[in-house]
């Protein structure tokens, strides 16, 4: 009887070559994330990518950054964590403990996000802003909320 293939994927790897599927998808030309939400079972409950609200065409849309607010990309956009959450069609219940997984460390507002929907740790990729601003809060929020959170990498 022939023996188990064993040389398979982590679930790590899986999770995360998921999410980095997703971010495939994104059409903004400077920073693609994507997300996945993985349950305690290691069931994929959600996926999501940063975009535009779905009523809102992002042929015709400012993918730049801008002076005006009005013209900037960043105050249009959902991010990839956000849509991994509003993606979910089952109850927000199955989340607790949940392991998100990203392409980039979350954002501050994305770490409150992730806080109340009740993800209990985040795996990401990259870390392109470590240090800004936006980044320290992020983690000191992740911190003082016991969300812990680590890096991997996916090269073999
Ligand atoms: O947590 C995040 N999730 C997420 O989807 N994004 C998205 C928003 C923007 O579309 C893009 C960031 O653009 P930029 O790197 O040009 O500032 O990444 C950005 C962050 C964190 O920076
Ligand atoms: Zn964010």
């Amino acid at each position: 009887m022939p023996g188990k293939r064993e040389d398979v994927i982590s679930w790590d790897e899986f999770f995360m070559r998921a999410a980095v599927a997703a971010s495939l998808r994104s059409k903004d030309p400077n920073t693609q994330v994507g997300a996945c939400i993985a349950d305690t079972n290691n069931r994929i409950l959600s996926v999501g990518y940063n975009g535009t609200p779905s009523a809102l065409n992002d042929d015709d849309f400012p993918w730049g950054t801008a002076d005006d607010p009005l013209h900037d990309k960043h105050n249009y956009v959902i991010h990839a964590e956000a849509n991994a959450i509003l993606n979910y069609r089952g109850s927000l219940k199955d989340m607790a403990g949940a392991t998100v997984y990203v392409t980039l460390f979350p954002c501050h507002e994305c770490a409150k996000t992730l806080v109340q929907a009740g993800i209990g740790e985040v795996v990401y990729l990259d870390d392109k802003y470590c240090g800004t601003e936006d980044n320290l809060i992020s983690k000191n929020i992740l911190d003082r909320c016991g969300v812990t959170y680590r890096q991997v990498s996916l090269d073999a």
